[in-house]
């Protein structure tokens, strides 16, 4: 259709070498005809694409006609109101003058009001104490009339005046059409070369470029949307709150080991060997390899003697220690693992030790920073976001991983109320301001604090972490000076991804029912 428009413009062009009025064109098997404005748009459409090519010019002409109102089209059928009134009364004298209840019965409601005042008005009634009659043996239904002529022509000879009485009537409306005047252009041709889109290495060796003809560019043309990358928004909202621990000056800790030992996991943390947390429905084992490398031998001892016999002013567990048990391999079920391994090292740093059995402690020599006190040590403060694993029955809020953010924070006589009037600046950043704090049960903190924060959308008090102050049996046992306290806590970062998103089920946020569009429309989040 496109393609035999075009032709039948350029070969119109070549006979008569103008087209004065496109509506005059004959479009061979059209059904509309070529004045209506669908053929007009069609031929536009032909126009700017022969256009784009120089091989004609066109001007743009406006037109101005009017079409019937679905009121207007009855009155055209029917008559005007006033003109059935009219026709519904007796003339004077010849019959019963008929009153205005039972004029709304003969021609309706609408009709019979709005049609009395014209029919008074242009003195073609009267009215008798008993009701209506005719004022006038004949009339003229002057807007019958018009109107049947705008129908049939579009417009009103009698001029705009009428016309704009009839709009105000809401009898007819006005249509902008348009249509246009078209002439040959500097490459007029009769024959439509399909222009070349791109300069090819075969046209320049073979010179077809020379008489090619070549697609204008279009620079007002939309570009194809990029296919790029987008953050997942588990990482927007990582991004969010790593930002806000590097404000406070906290150091982010290496987490890349998503297998731990039952050692760093647990042990290190004064995590009892017999706790439920170590079964094997709550933790992930492997089976292949099974067992871990051995942690550094009196780090090792010093932890297996507070378990079982106690020391640093505890009794301990008084239970038999398993080496087993110490170096089972599993999937970390939290990232106080990398926190209590972070804790080892700063006391390692204090004594000048380097550590090879556990990783990288970094070159105390090269440690410009000074320590304050003669014991070497230097208050830190550690952040990571990262994995875990747990054995959960997964449903819409739990799965079997997860990511947790963790904050810790070392210095001398640090107190609970440090903690506190830490996590209040810290959730305040994220936008949390409403907090409070429950006792709660650590094996490796004490006292322990679960975080609740209230929620406006939920509008109740919601538990987002765990915190609390790190036992002397996990500190002690590293090498720590005595009155080093240590507080941590940590939050999950799905919670409140999925609050800032409003996701309900955490299945929509993480796996294969993530919509990729979702994840690539998401604005970048602010707390
Ligand atoms: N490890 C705790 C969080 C926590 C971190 C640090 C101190 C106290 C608590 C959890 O998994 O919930």
């Amino acid at each position: 259709m496109a393609e035999a428009l075009q032709q039948l413009i350029l070969d119109t062009l070549d006979q008569f070498s103008a087209i004065d009025d496109t509506r005059t064109l004959v479009i061979p098997g059209q059904t509309v005809p070529a004045t209506s404005q669908d053929a007009q748009i069609a031929i536009l459409g032909a126009l700017n694409s022969l256009q784009s090519r120089e091989m004609i010019s066109y001007e743009t002409r406006e037109t101005s006609s009017h079409a019937l109102t679905p009121e207007g089209a009855q009155i055209a059928l029917e008559g005007s109101h006033e003109a059935r009134v009219w026709a519904a009364l007796p003339v004077k004298g010849e019959g019963e003058p008929v009153g205005v209840q039972e004029l709304k019965r003969k021609i309706g409601d609408e009709a019979a009001k709005v049609g009395q005042g014209r029919a008074f008005k242009n003195g073609w009634i009267t009215k008798e104490s008993s009701g209506f009659v005719k004022a006038a043996s004949s009339i003229e239904d002057t807007t019958q009339i018009e109107l049947r002529e705008i129908d049939s022509t579009g417009t009103l000879k009698a001029g705009e005046k009428a016309l704009a009485e009839l709009r105000k009537r809401k009898l007819i409306v006005q249509r902008k059409g348009q249509w246009f005047t078209v002439r040959k252009g500097p490459n007029f041709s009769t024959s439509i070369a399909k222009p070349e889109t791109d300069l090819t290495v075969d046209m320049l060796t073979s010179g077809s470029w020379k008489s090619a003809t070549f697609k204008k560019y279009n620079f007002e043309a939309d570009g194809i949307p990029t296919s790029g990358g987008a953050f997942h928004p588990l990482l927007k909202v990582r991004e969010e709150i790593r930002n806000i621990f590097l404000e406070m000056g906290f150091e982010e800790m290496p987490t890349n080991s998503f297998v731990e030992s039952g050692f760093w996991c647990f042990d290190a943390l004064f995590v009892p060997q017999l706790h439920p947390a170590r079964e094997l429905q709550d933790t992930f084992y492997l089976s292949d390899p099974s067992t871990s490398l051995r942690p550094p031998e009196d780090y090792y001892k010093r932890v297996a003697t507070v378990h079982e016999k106690g020391g640093y002013g505890s009794i301990g567990y008084r239970s038999p220690w398993s080496d087993e048990e110490s170096h089972k391999l599993l999937l970390r079920t939290h990232t106080t693992a990398s926190s209590g391994a972070m804790l080892y090292k700063l006391a390692a740093r204090c004594r000048g030790e380097t550590i090879d059995e556990h990783g990288d402690v970094g070159d105390p020599e090269g440690d410009t920073r000074q320590s304050v006190e003669g014991d070497g040590f230097r208050p830190a403060k550690f952040f990571s976001i990262d994995r875990v694993f747990r054995n959960e029955t997964m449903d819409a809020t739990h799965l079997a991983e997860f990511h947790q953010v963790e904050g810790v924070v070392a210095d001398r006589n640090l107190t609970l109320a440090d903690l506190i009037g830490f996590m209040r600046v810290f959730f305040k950043k994220m936008g949390v301001t409403d907090l409070r704090f429950k006792p709660a049960y650590n094996p490796y903190t004490e006292p322990s604090l679960e975080i609740f924060a209230f929620h406006p959308m939920l509008q109740k008090w919601v538990e987002i972490g765990n915190s609390g102050m790190f036992r002397a049996e996990m500190l002690e046992p590293m090498g720590l000076p005595k009155d080093v306290r240590v507080h941590g806590w940590g939050i999950s970062l799905e919670r409140p991804t999925m609050i800032r998103y409003g996701i309900n089920n955490i299945r929509t946020l993480v796996g294969h029912k993530t919509s990729i569009e979702g994840v690539e429309t998401s604005p970048a989040v602010m707390f």
